[in-house]
C-alpha cells in the first residue's frame, strides 16, 4: 500500500511546532509535522492546506515546497511531501485533542520521530 502524505514544517522563530501521533495510529507515540493523506487527484499543496486546518485550525499563507521522502514501513510504503510553512492565520493548535508542542529546532534531536522524519530533523538541526 503506497499512501502519498502532505506534511508541513511549520516554522515560527527558530522553533517548528509538532505534533504527538496518537498511539492508535501508524507510527504511534512517535512526534510527527503535522499533515495528512492527499485524497486520490488532490495536489499535495491542497492537501497540506486541508490538514493543516483540520489538524491545527491554522490557514496557511506561505509555504514552500522542500523534498519528498519515499520510506518503506514493511506493513506500508509511504511518500512524504515536505513543505516549509512560514506563514499562516490562526494560532496553531491540536485540533482533534493531539498533544502539541512547539520545539526549539537546537532541541529537536530529542523528540522521537519516525524513521522516514530523520532526514529532515537532521537537516533542520544543521540549517540552525
Ligand atoms: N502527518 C505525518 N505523517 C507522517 C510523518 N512521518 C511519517 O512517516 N508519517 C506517516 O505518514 C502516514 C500518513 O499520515 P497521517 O496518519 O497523518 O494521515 P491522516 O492525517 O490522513 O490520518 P488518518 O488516517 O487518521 O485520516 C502515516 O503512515 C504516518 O506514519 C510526519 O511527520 N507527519
Ligand atoms: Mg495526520
Amino acid at each position: 500500500m503506497l499512501v502519498r502524505v502532505a506534511v508541513g514544517i511549520i516554522l515560527r522563530g527558530g522553533a517548528v511546532f509538532i505534533a504527538l501521533r496518537n498511539s492508535n495510529q501508524h507510527q504511534g507515540g512517535l512526534w510527527e509535522f503535522p499533515g495528512g493523506k492527499c485524497e486520490s487527484s488532490e495536489s499535495a499543496e491542497k492537501a497540506l492546506a486541508r490538514e493543516l486546518k483540520e489538524e491545527c485550525g491554522i490557514a496557511v499563507t506561505e509555504s514552500s515546497f522542500y523534498k519528498t521522502i519515499s520510506h518503506d514501513y514493511g506493513d506500508k510504503q509511504v511518500e512524504l511531501c515536505f513543505y516549509k510553512v512560514t506563514g499562516f492565520d490562526g494560532e496553531p493548535e491540536g485540533s482533534e485533542g493531539q498533544t502539541v508542542s512547539w520545539v526549539a529546532i537546537s532541541n529537536l534531536s530529542t523528540y522521537r520521530f519516525p524513521e522516514a522524519n530523520q532526514q529532515i530533523v537532521s537537516e533542520l538541526m544543521a540549517a540552525v
